[in-house]
């Protein structure tokens, strides 16, 4: 019985997490269903020392494989901004809804050609013996003028990916769960992933 935890407290994330993990594992926990009084501070200057912070504090704290997403929004116009700092852009307990308005307003005077951005995340994986592994993946796109959609969460509201004429938000999960930037970094994982737990296939 092969066990994951899911080292995240969002539930947004949680779920496309368990849409795009495959098969590798038999049960998958979050912190939701196991722990929610741990608070880490993601204090890092980049997603992945922010994912690989979060995935050694629960590795530590339980010894099984655990998984950490660190994610988030970097706009062009923004020099990068919310970036890192996505998920505390409107302040510590801000709704969705605070931040896109927030950065909505930001952008306000920004036209659509310079409305340019990317999802970046970045997964951390740690197995059973304590080996770490990471990966990134990047989805291009655009932030609309105001927001569209009430699927996903966070700010899928507002981004429209490249070669689309919808946010995520009105795309259906599959949909976005094809092309998102985590999307991206779990297809790299899973390569990963079969290496570790598939070994015996792939000498042939
Ligand atoms: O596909 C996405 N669609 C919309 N918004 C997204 C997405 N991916 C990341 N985001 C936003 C949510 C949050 O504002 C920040 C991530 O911050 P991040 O620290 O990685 O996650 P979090 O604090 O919500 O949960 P946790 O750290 O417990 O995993 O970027
Ligand atoms: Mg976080």
């Amino acid at each position: 019985m092969r066990k994951l935890l899911v080292a995240t407290k969002n539930r947004g994330k949680a779920k496309e997490i368990k849409e795009l993990i495959g098969d590798f594992f038999d049960i998958i926990l979050t912190l939701s269903d196991f722990d929610e009084n741990i608070n880490i501070i993601e204090d890092g200057k980049t997603f992945e020392e922010n994912a690989l912070k979060k995935s050694k504090t629960i590795y530590s704290l339980y010894k099984l494989p655990t998984l950490a997403d660190d994610s988030g929004l970097e706009v062009d116009a923004l020099d990068g901004r919310p970036g890192v700092y996505s998920a505390r852009y409107a302040g510590d307990n801000a709704t969705d809804e605070e931040k896109i308005k927030k950065l909505l307003e930001e952008l306000k005077n920004i036209p659509e050609e310079k409305r340019g951005a990317q999802f970046v995340c970045v997964l951390t994986f740690i197995d059973e013996n304590g080996r770490m592994y990471q990966t990134r993946g990047v989805c291009r796109g655009k932030i609309g003028f105001a927001p569209k959609g009430l699927n996903g969460f966070g700010y899928d509201p507002i981004f429209i990916p490249e070669g689309y004429n919808a946010t995520f938000a009105e795309l259906e999960s599959d949909e976005k769960n094809r092309i998102s930037h985590r999307a991206r970094a779990f297809e790299k994982l899973k390569k990963i992933l079969g290496e570790i737990y598939n070994e015996d296939t792939c000498d042939k």
